[in-house]
């Protein structure tokens, strides 16, 4: 379990994170969200003990973090800037970066990681050769070779190809059900809909929103009709009661009636001598909770404090 207890963290005078508190359990797979700069990487690195708190508190597995904290032997972490070595091996770079946890080679999950890594004869290559989606899988591989009960990923996503986006969506879905808590920043909402069960959404330093993702996303009430006169069909939804949008898209009206079930809407559609031919109830996309959620324009101001 991750937990957030009114963490800030401030570089001089800059806040990049302002008094956030947020939970993740085990078996939830919880995306970190904001616009750049929303202080998600400062969060993640104090999470991990790369950087501390200017105040707050935060704990993993029940214990505090702090650099070189017995608990984060525990935590498989994907943040950049990992220290591989380019004229060694992908495969030495492993066995370097396991040494440093005092345990004996292999380490448990090593397999599963080397397969999601996908990287083949090339973990025998010096790094120096690797490309950045390379780099990034062996990362991964790298996060996830000890058997984490807790995972930290900072856009993990990055560099790689759509097939490999879903294989690690899988992967860290099978974890999740395994009991690890994963936390994840991403800025693929599409993609991170898809595997996130909670979402944080930070703007600016601050929290915005925490929750289920469901309950983030919320009840919309939006039906999509295929009708074969779209225009009337616009005319006659237009003027029923309890409809506070109608538009068209791709061909089709999309209505936004809170509470107005579908059927009556079809009735009146038939009334007025127009066949429908699919009624359709669509959901907000990440996408969408997330703008309305965060500012459209944010800060990146920088500070010159080092890291
Ligand atoms: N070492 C640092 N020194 C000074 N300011 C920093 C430092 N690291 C981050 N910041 C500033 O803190 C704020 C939050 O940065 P952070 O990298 O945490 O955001 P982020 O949400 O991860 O952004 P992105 O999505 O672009 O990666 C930004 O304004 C950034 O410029």
């Amino acid at each position: 379990m991750i937990q957030v207890e009114s963490l800030s963290k401030r570089y001089g005078r800059h806040t990049a994170v302002d008094r956030i508190s947020f939970t993740v359990q085990p078996g939830q797979v919880c995306a970190l969200l904001g616009p750049n700069g929303a202080g998600k990487t400062s969060t993640m690195r104090v999470l991990v003990g790369l950087s501390t708190p200017t105040d707050g508190r935060v704990s993993i597995l029940g214990e505090p973090v702090g650099l070189g904290a017995a608990v984060l032997r525990r935590v498989g972490v994907l943040i950049d800037g990992a220290a591989f070595v380019p004229h060694l091996s992908g495969l030495a770079n492993l066995r370097l970066l396991w040494s440093a946890t005092g345990r004996t080679w292999p380490p448990p999950a090593l397999d599963d990681a080397l397969n999601l890594a996908g990287l083949g004869d090339a973990l025998s290559r010096k790094m120096r050769r690797y490309s950045m989606g390379m780099k990034q899988r062996l990362m991964l591989a790298q996060a996830l070779m000890r058997a984490p009960d807790v995972l930290v990923l900072d856009e993990p996503a990055n560099g790689l190809d759509p097939a490999e986006v879903r294989a690690l969506r899988g992967h860290l879905a099978r974890l999740a059900e395994t009991g690890v808590a994963v936390l994840i920043s991403s800025h693929q909402l599409a993609e991170v809909q898809q595997v996130a069960t909670h979402a944080v959404v930070m703007d600016r330093g601050r929290l915005v929103a925490e929750g289920p993702l469901g309950e983030l996303l919320g009840d919309t009430d939006t039906l999509r009709f295929e009708v074969d006169a779209l225009d009337r069909a616009v005319a006659v939804l237009r003027d029923l009661p309890g409809i506070t949008a109608v538009a068209t898209r791709d061909g089709e009206a999309v209505v936004t009636a809170p509470g107005v079930p579908a059927s009556d809407l079809v009735q009146s559609l038939v009334t007025a001598g127009i066949r429908v031919a699919g009624v359709h109830r669509t959901g907000r996309s990440l996408e969408d909770a997330f703008l309305a959620m965060t500012e459209p324009t944010s800060s990146t101001g920088e500070s010159d404090a080092a890291r």
